[in-house]
């Protein structure tokens, strides 16, 4: 009998997206600050924090407490409060998701779980707590984005700065380590795929670190906003209930010293997410260097400049036994590419809402994580690929001895020199050594020749018949210095 199996019969399941399939070992760093879990655990630290905020009040307000008729919290209290989005486990996430089968709102939810550890507040600090009595301080005045905002903010704070910019910055080290190690490795240059002036294998590495560090800089710059001001951000419902508050001053105080994040004070109600704009828009620029970067190598291994080491066991091709292929930098290419299109559309389309609120932004903010986790893939494929490369010292004097006429522009350029400072007959310096060397195979005895020919002074004749393409690198040994 033909039984058909389901793959969705099976437990635990199967992810349909291969960033918590195939690669989740990869991005599994993220989960902990991007995942859905990471998100409602954020949402909870938010709700908790308010509570305390509100009923022990802050050094500017005189630590009072805010709404009146709540008493301060105890410590204990605080520490059970805190606890509860540190307890937040598989038993608790089931038992949110009980709740939004109800609610069909996903914050609403997190309110009622929170009601639900009240409850049992009695159980741990006794019954004199006021915990179980303070279930309509949880979300007070709040609209879910006042949470939603500050918890997404804070998830991808720590996404970035405790996962994604670690894993680049590594990539940065990496290849300033190798800039720094060849900086003297001298190498043909191509522009336009066609020999050019030589450069160093270090120097060019090195521009690539300090593309990088530009960007990355910017990402640690990055502020991270937030606001808590209500359903349409005027405090509407905090002054009808408390009107002798400052609310302004709450806010600032919350979103700053107890969110860590950038006071916004003036929004509709959505956050403008214009941060996150700018955020991405770094990001994604940062992958597209590193694109470069991945084509770049890939193409050097191509042509013999970096050779790869192959893994012992490994296959290259599953046919052709003789190869070790570029994978690590093919994969990283292909993911940041992926990357690139999720962090664009995050940057295009989180910064319109309509009027005051459209829902939009939160099915979008929920992809976040995948467009890290895509780079994040990218940057380990990279770092892989990285660590398995040397130079070809062999090829690479191989390219540089089989294309002397490179030699052509520091000639011409010093019978120009020579030309302004007087000497005759050096005229025309671009047109003759055009006629010798554009189109021909020119070698060493060629360019001697030629020098000879000219009516150079002594010293300048033997300073350009000293240059080989492999001495022809100008002080690109020195810039790599500049890459830090
Ligand atoms: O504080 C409020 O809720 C105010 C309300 N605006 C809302 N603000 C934030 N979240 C809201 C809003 N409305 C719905 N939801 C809930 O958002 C969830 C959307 O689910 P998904 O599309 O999967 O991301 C899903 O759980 C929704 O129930 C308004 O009327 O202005």
């Amino acid at each position: 009998m033909l039984l058909s199996m389901k793959l969705t019969d099976i437990s635990p399941a199967i992810a349909l997206t291969p960033l918590d399939g195939r690669y989740h070992k990869q991005t599994a760093p993220l989960v902990e600050y991007m995942s859905e879990p990471a998100l409602n655990r954020e949402r909870m630290r938010v709700e908790v924090e308010w509570m305390i905020l509100l009923a022990n009040g802050f050094e500017g307000n005189g630590n009072q407490t805010i709404v009146p008729g709540v008493k301060p919290l105890t410590d204990d209290e605080q520490a059970y409060l805190r606890s509860i989005p540190e307890n937040f486990g598989a038993e608790g996430i089931a038992q949110h998701a009980a709740y939004e089968a109800k609610t069909h709102h996903d914050v609403k939810a997190v309110e009622y779980y929170i009601d639900d550890q009240l409850e049992k507040a009695a159980d741990v600090l006794g019954h004199d707590t006021q915990l179980t009595g303070l279930k309509t301080l949880v979300h007070f005045a709040c609209t879910s984005e006042d949470i939603n905002n500050l918890s997404i903010a804070r998830c991808v704070k720590n996404g970035v700065e405790q996962v994604w910019l670690p894993a680049a910055q590594a990539i940065v080290d990496h290849l300033a380590q190798k800039a720094d190690a060849y900086r003297d490795k001298a190498m043909l240059s191509l522009t336009h795929g066609q020999p050019a002036t030589p450069t160093t294998l270090g120097k060019e590495l090195a521009v690539y670190v300090y593309r990088l560090n530009r960007q990355l800089n910017k990402v640690k710059a990055q502020e991270y906003l937030g606001k808590i001001n209500g359903a349409t951000g005027t405090f509407g419902a905090h002054l009808a209930a408390c009107p002798d508050v400052d609310w302004v001053a709450v806010s600032r105080e919350f979103v700053t010293n107890r969110m860590g994040l950038t006071w916004n004070p003036l929004t509709t109600q959505i956050e403008s997410h214009d941060w996150q704009a700018e955020l991405y828009g770094t990001i994604s620029h940062t992958n597209r260097i590193l694109h470069n970067l991945c084509v770049d190598v890939w193409m050097y291994i191509s042509r013999g400049v970096f050779a790869q080491v192959p893994v012992k066991g490994a296959t290259g091709s599953s046919t052709m036994p003789h190869k070790v292929n570029p994978i690590r930098f093919e994969n990283a290419e292909a993911n940041l590419e992926i990357s690139c299109s999720l962090l664009d559309t995050l940057s295009a389309t989180l910064v319109e809402s309509r009027w005051q609120r459209d829902l939009t932004d939160s099915t979008t903010q929920r992809n976040i994580g995948s467009a890290l986790g895509y780079s994040l893939l990218a940057l380990n494929n990279l770092m892989g690929g990285l660590n398995s490369i040397h130079p070809n010292d062999v090829a690479i004097q191989a390219e540089l001895d089989s294309n002397w006429e490179v030699l052509g522009e520091p000639i011409q350029t010093a019978m120009r020199a020579c030309e302004l400072a007087g000497l005759p007959g050096m005229d025309k310096p671009y047109e003759k050594v055009k006629e010798l060397m554009r189109g021909h195979e020119i070698s060493k005895d060629d360019v001697e020749r030629f020098i000879d020919q000219q009516a150079f002074d002594k010293a300048t004749a033997a300073r350009l018949k000293a240059l080989t393409p492999a001495t022809y690198t100008g002080v690109a040994s020195k810039l790599v210095d500049f890459d830090r």
